[in-house]
């Protein structure tokens, strides 16, 4: 299928009503998943699609596009049809055509261009709600993460209280004692999972298997619409130890990982600070800061505050994705004492006012992303 210049590979129509996409052009890595339904000659899909090309160091699109094909049932030979864009929060607006061939063996270069004939217009109109209805929100947009957004300064930050139980906290904190190789930095302990050495080619990292503990959270976080299981699953996990006293500096996550991360908290309370945008050019790649054991980009001016801090619970998730993760730096001070200032957010929902000091303990978390492979050696998903 090919569709204008944003979309080249093949589609499935399983007879379950699903649409699978792989990205078969040039240098892209891509997938797309969706639904189809037909209404007498008139068939429509829907599909969001999530691609990259390989070796781009730049943030990928924030969230995947989504799609949608109008046309007749297809026959065999070639298939032509009307193609939507639907833009976030936008109503779809057609923005050419697809092409297809219905042959799995046939290349997109031989592709026949057939002229599109008029749809009839009831059977289309039919096909066209029966997908709106069919619709998905959007990744974090379904209602019940509604009331975890935390509307204010900086969007697409979400905080979750008490999203484990003081048990599981317990025994996850077991488990990591038990289990973990740190390695020892002077900020922090740390140890990343999910992926090993090089790949074949050297573009990627080769995938490796979670823990069976780290799997259960991460699937929590795909049926609760953090992650996507086929677009962006998480496949990487982050454990960071914090003895009172130290911290994280401000930073950003890089376009290594699809602009979202999720932080679960276990052991003491943190406070969490994003920090104001810069009009800078963002890093690309991916550099290490050696003296600040965070990955590289240029300094803060001497002096800037936080512009959104939220006291991190025990048992939380913080959530955040789109510019909170592309362009607000974030850190956790190292400090042994926090201070309740008017800037922490959710203070007042914990009970607690401005003036109030918390001395922290050890502090274990788990920040949960999606790797992006960058070749097919070894796919991460
Ligand atoms: O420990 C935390 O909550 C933050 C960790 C973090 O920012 C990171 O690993 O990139
Ligand atoms: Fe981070």
């Amino acid at each position: 299928m090919q569709c204008e210049d944003a979309v080249l590979g093949r589609v499935h129509f399983t007879e379950a009503g699903e649409v699978i996409y792989l990205t078969t052009a040039g240098d892209l890595l891509g997938r797309g998943l969706g639904v189809w339904i037909s209404d007498g000659p008139i068939l429509g899909f829907q599909v969001d699609i999530f691609q990259y090309e390989a070796t781009s160091k730049k943030h990928v699109q924030t969230e995947p596009h989504r799609f949608r094909g109008v046309g007749k049932f297809p026959e065999r030979g070639n298939w032509v049809g009307e193609w939507h864009f639907l833009a976030f929060q936008q109503p779809p607006r057609v923005v050419g055509r697809f092409h297809a061939h219905r042959s799995p063996n046939l290349a997109m270069s031989t592709l026949a261009r057939k002229p599109l004939e008029e749809l009839p217009a009831k059977a289309k109109s039919n096909v066209l709600s029966k997908l709106d209805k069919l619709t998905e929100p959007f990744p974090m947009l379904h209602p019940s993460w509604v009331p975890h957004h935390l509307a204010g300064k900086i969007d697409d930050v979400h905080y979750v209280r008490n999203f484990l139980e003081p048990k599981q906290v317990e025994e996850f904190e077991r488990i990591i004692d038990k289990t973990c190789d740190w390695e020892r930095m002077r900020t922090r302990d740390t140890q990343e999972f999910g992926s090993s050495s090089q790949c074949p080619c050297g573009r990627s990292l080769m995938r490796a298997a979670l823990p069976a503990w780290q799997s259960t959270l991460v699937d929590a976080l795909g049926t609760l619409g953090v992650f996507h299981p086929v677009l962006f699953p998480a496949n990487s996990v982050r454990l960071n130890a914090y003895k009172p006293g130290q911290g994280i500096f401000p930073h950003l996550d890089g376009p290594v990982y699809f602009p979202r991360a999720a932080i679960i908290s276990l052991g003491s309370h943190c406070i969490f600070d994003f920090y104001p945008s810069l009009e800078e050019e963002l890093p690309k790649g991916f550099a290490w800061d050696r003296d600040k054991e965070v990955p590289a980009a240029p300094e803060l001016p001497p002096g800037t505050k936080p512009q959104l801090s939220l006291l991190l619970e025990p048992g939380s998730l913080l959530v955040f994705s789109g510019d909170a993760f592309i362009r607000h730096r974030h850190g956790i001070k190292a400090v042994e004492e926090d201070e309740i200032t008017k800037e922490v957010k959710n203070a007042k929902d914990i009970g607690l006012s401005v003036g109030d000091s918390l001395r922290r303990g050890r502090r274990v978390s788990l920040t949960i992303r999606h790797l992006l492979p960058r070749c097919n050696c070894s796919p991460m998903f």
